[in-house]
């Protein structure tokens, strides 16, 4: 059974921090389960800079047992700008205790229904024993159309439901041709955190957590089906929401 929290926060700055916590203590949490890891799915957009300078500025931070995976990936080099796994390495990943081979990443260099066959086998070889791979955390992104990872409206892949990894060529976003994780293995995770920003995106968050009409977008249909669902929202983004929020004080564990 899911449980939602809506989280608003006055500012993306005074969100930064809870964010953090909120990596770290979930880190701690599978760390210190039976799992003795902790398994993170990225996403790009605005997320890349923020993660990366909050997560930086924890006193304690110990990935040296994470596993980073990414929600969705661009089939670009790395070293091209687009690359979200060229921002993080720059951002982040080199900056921080984790073994190169605990980063999950997808080779860019094979087409694309190669590169996404290619990253589903590197889940499957990473969560063994899984039938989908079951991550402790996974942070999304929320685009003005209500898109998610590359999980666009009103297309095919949102009806996926064998693969764990789908290619597609035909994202309206550019670049064109991108992996992403399938909705079934968004829903398995055990927790799932939107981070969304902005008073462009207040209209759809108010379609996404209260409904509208026509089918449900994208993001409406991440739903864990054994995990929480946080959406970590700044105040101009959650502005049109009647819904109930919480607005958690400065420090507080989420
Ligand atoms: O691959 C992409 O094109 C981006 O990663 C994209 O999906 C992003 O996550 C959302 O558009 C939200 O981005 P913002 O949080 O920056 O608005």
């Amino acid at each position: 059974m899911c449980s939602r929290k809506v989280l608003v926060f006055p500012s993306a700055e005074e969100m930064g921090p809870a964010l953090a916590r909120l990596v770290s203590s979930r880190a701690k949490r599978a760390c210190s389960s039976q799992r003795r890891r902790f398994s993170l799915g990225l996403s790009g957009g605005s997320l890349v800079s923020m993660l990366s300078r909050e997560l930086l500025a924890l006193p304690d931070l110990d990935s040296s047992a994470w596993i980073v995976g990414f929600c969705d990936e661009r089939l670009v080099p790395f070293h091209n700008e687009e690359s979200t796994y060229g921002l993080y390495k720059n951002q982040l990943l080199s900056k921080i205790n984790i073994p190169e081979d605990a980063v999950l990443t997808i080779n860019p260099s094979l087409p694309v229904e190669e590169c996404a066959e290619d990253y589903a086998r590197k889940l499957s070889e990473t969560f063994p024993g899984e039938e989908v791979p079951v991550f402790d955390l996974l942070l999304l992104g929320m685009g003005p159309d209500g898109h998610t990872c590359s999980l666009f409206p009103d297309h095919p892949l949102l009806e996926e439901t064998k693969k764990t990894v789908a290619p597609i060529r035909d994202s309206p976003k550019p670049p064109p041709e991108r992996v992403t994780m399938t909705l079934p293995v968004v829903n398995a995770a055990r927790c799932v955190a939107f981070v969304s920003t902005g008073a462009s995106k207040a209209p759809v968050l108010k379609h996404v957590l209260e409904g509208g009409e026509g089918p449900p977008l994208p993001a409406a249909r991440v739903v864990p089906s054994q995990g929480e669902l946080l959406w970590l929202l700044d105040e101009p983004a959650a502005a049109s929401l009647s819904l109930q929020v919480q607005r958690p004080p400065p420090g507080a564990e989420l």
